[in-house]
């Protein structure tokens, strides 16, 4: 995440920064997707590069690393494939950043991103992660896109990886489950045109959602889509832009929409105190269905699988989203605490919960909640002897590393880290001492990109 800003910072003083020109050879890929190569010691990421390549590059220094674009490709790794998305090339799509590398080189890639990372940021060594693969194409169940007003009508699209305040048109996108790219390629036109109109306001986020796993549908013809309309002061005209929508294509469900900045109040089950204030991001509660339903499965076996290495009666599920987790545990006999702060998570939640809830594992409950602050307000009687947690990306907050060191929580064998970025997973981890990480693994939920899932499984000792 910090990342990301720091690139954007660098890309806005970049343009104003005079460059140099100079011949380099691309060692490692860095998290984030760029190619880094080194001119006397000094780092310098370049986008779109492979490792092996030698390339001409115009680049800028910052303080302690240098930025470059490429000027030719001198010699080209043997790792390059030719990106079969016109996007990645002419647009400079900056939804993949890895389409140039062949795949066992992606592979590659994403292991050391996340041993390096944990090495530089967490301060410890691992071993190179296992990469669980499935399907390289075609995976994404959700798409979302940029909406931009213009004279007459809206185009939509993604962002270059250079330009973020660019949008190109988008066509098609080769990592997003085909039946996303039909609706999305139904829906254009009566986008471009703007009537009926979409919400009041320049920008919006549509995002295309497939209502059910691909896995568990008979054929692609079957699946149906959700919408959602992100951003804007309010839309007037929301339900004949739906019966126009669903009247381009069936297979739309429903039009969902969230004006500008969404904040839920989150309910203190705990004291009654007045409500915290909880924004999910980038629509974190529509966002209970994994991106990648295939490899999300051979997660869950793991995590489940995990979790049982500690031989658990009592298991706090934080961040549970909507709860699979959560009842899969308790249909196991052990009794869960699901902590979600989304009150349409947390209800669904409960709801799984529920069913599966009996014997031993009847206790089981779902609090819907901020983590960091249901965690320290446990009870003695309620404490856990393992603890899942899988936050957004911006990792867990500083609270609940703290509780997860005290000494209190000494009842407590077992961590089950599930993580989308390694920089906070890392953070995270620099931040829990005295708990050591007994396994890792990476599961390839984001082929063509820089992004990677970890499982950090974490027990009792020193680090
Ligand atoms: C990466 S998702 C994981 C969801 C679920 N465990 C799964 O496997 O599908 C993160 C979840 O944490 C929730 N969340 C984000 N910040 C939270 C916080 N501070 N406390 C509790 N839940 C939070 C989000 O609403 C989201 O459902």
């Amino acid at each position: 995440m910090s990342r990301g800003r720091g690139r954007n910072a660098d890309r806005s003083r970049s343009s104003r920064l005079p460059e140099s020109v100079a011949t380099l050879t691309i060692d490692r890929i860095a998290a984030g997707g760029d190619g880094v190569g080194r001119l006397d010691g000094l780092a310098v990421f370049v986008p779109r590069t492979a490792p092996g390549d030698v390339v001409q590059v115009a680049y800028v220094t910052h303080a302690r690393h240098a930025r470059g674009r490429v000027l030719q490709v001198l010699t080209p790794s043997a790792a390059r494939v030719e990106p079969i998305c016109v996007h990645y090339t002419q647009d400079r799509c900056g939804g993949c950043q890895l389409q140039h590398l062949n795949a066992d080189a992606q592979t590659e890639a994403r292991r050391h991103i996340v041993q390096d990372t944990v090495a530089r940021i967490g301060k410890r060594d691992i071993p190179l992660p296992a990469l669980v693969s499935d399907v390289a194409w075609g995976y994404r169940s959700r798409l979302t896109l940029t909406l931009l007003r213009r004279s007459a009508g809206w185009v939509g699209g993604l962002h270059p990886h250079d330009d973020p305040a660019r949008v190109f048109a988008l066509e098609t996108c080769h990592i997003a489950h085909p039946a996303l790219v039909s609706v999305w390629q139904t829906l254009r036109p009566l986008i471009r045109k703007g009537s009926p109109a979409l919400p009041v306001g320049e920008t919006l986020r549509l995002g295309l959602r497939l209502d059910e796993s691909p896995e568990g549908a008979e054929a692609t013809a079957a699946l149906t889509v959700a919408l959602v309309v992100e951003g804007g002061t309010h839309w007037p005209d929301q339900e004949s832009w739906t019966v126009a929508a669903r009247a381009a294509d069936p297979r739309i469900s429903g039009v969902w929409y969230t004006p500008t900045a969404p904040t839920t109040a989150v309910r203190d089950t705990k004291n009654d105190a007045a409500p915290a204030e909880y924004a999910p991001q980038a629509r974190e509660a529509l966002a209970f269905a994994q991106v990648n339903p295939v490899v999300a499965t051979a997660l869950r076996d793991y995590v489940f699988d995990a979790v049982g290495t500690f031989a658990p009666t009592r298991v706090v599920d934080a961040y549970a989203g909507s709860g699979a987790l959560a009842a899969r545990l308790a249909t196991a006999g052990i009794s869960v605490l699901a902590i979600e702060a989304d009150p349409a998570g947390a209800a669904s939640a409960v709801e799984k919960v529920q069913v599966a809830a009996s014997g031993p594992s009847a206790s089981s409950r779902v609090l819907c909640d901020l983590v960091e602050r249901a965690l320290p307000s446990l009870g003695s009687g309620e404490r856990p002897d393992t603890v899942v947690l899988n936050p957004p990306r911006r990792g867990v907050h500083a609270d609940v590393t703290t509780w997860l060191e005290a000494d209190a929580q000494h009842g407590l064998r077992g961590v089950v880290y599930i993580s989308c970025d390694p920089a906070t997973l890392a953070r995270d981890l620099s931040r829990l001492p005295s708990w050591q990480v007994a396994a890792v693994q990476c599961f390839d939920m984001f082929p063509q990109t820089a992004h990677v899932e970890t499982v950090c499984v974490l027990q009792r000792g020193p680090r």
